[in-house]
């Protein structure tokens, strides 16, 4: 893990979206298209922003989530529709959107996982993960708190699964580790002293069921760059 500290937001946010973009136009050079996995929350929209502003051909990028919540994109929590208000903007609003919400299941992730598992599955190695945290060291909705999180983090899970965290609102739908470990590049977007105590914590013990994020800072085998400022 490799930790990179800015002097603020304005300026974490111009280094990673130059980074992210540089990226996403080599996937593209190399193979045709790229693959963007962000995460919703509210750290990442300043990001989005400044993404939704860069110069890409982003008519080859498909960009999805790491994780929502069970909800409509109209709904003011739904991830989806965050993304789509900020990201899928601008210069973005060419890329194509995979959703995490299956319409046709409406208020039931666990009966609406396998239609959306099948649209993950089509996707290629992801070419840029972005990942959050929560204070309590879940990461997309791995949330140490759910019943699922053993299933979530096991090396044969499926591509995705419903969650229910005790924690917080909603039924959510969540890629599992080993889907998101299969990126080229992990990064772990953090903002606000308290995170850093959190990553701090998660460096020190090795349960990931205790921090699920333990399960993407602690491994081997993809770089995992934490972007981190205070304020
Ligand atoms: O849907 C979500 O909420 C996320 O994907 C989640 O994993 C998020 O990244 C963290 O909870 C951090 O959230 P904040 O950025 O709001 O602190």
């Amino acid at each position: 893990m490799q930790l990179h500290t800015f002097d603020s937001s304005a300026a974490l946010n111009q280094q990673f979206a130059g980074e992210i973009s540089s990226r996403l136009a080599a996937a593209i050079t190399e193979k045709g298209t790229a693959t963007l996995v962000v995460s919703g929350g509210k750290t990442p929209l300043p990001l989005f922003k400044a993404l939704s502003e860069t110069d890409l051909d982003w008519s080859r990028v498909t960009i999805t989530l790491a994780d929502d919540r069970w909800l409509p994109e109209t709904h003011a929590d739904s991830n989806e529709g965050l993304v789509k208000a900020n990201l899928l903007q601008g210069k973005a609003a060419t890329a194509r959107f995979i959703s995490l919400f299956d319409s046709e299941s409406p208020d039931d992730a666990y009966k609406g996982a396998a239609a959306v598992a099948a649209r993950i599955a089509e996707l290629p190695v992801f070419d840029v993960l972005i990942l959050g945290m929560g204070e309590d060291g879940h990461t997309a909705s791995l949330f140490p708190c759910s019943k699922e999180i053993q299933a979530g983090l096991a090396a044969q899970a499926p591509v995705a699964l419903a969650v229910t965290p005790a924690t917080a609102p909603y039924q959510r739908l969540s890629l599992s580790k080993t889907r998101l470990l299969n990126s080229a590049v992990i990064y772990l977007h953090l903002v606000g002293p308290k995170k850093l105590t959190v990553l701090e914590q998660a460096m020190a013990g090795q349960d990931p069921l205790q921090m699920p994020v333990r399960a993407f800072l602690q491994q081997q085998q993809v770089p995992v760059h934490v972007m981190f400022t205070a304020n």
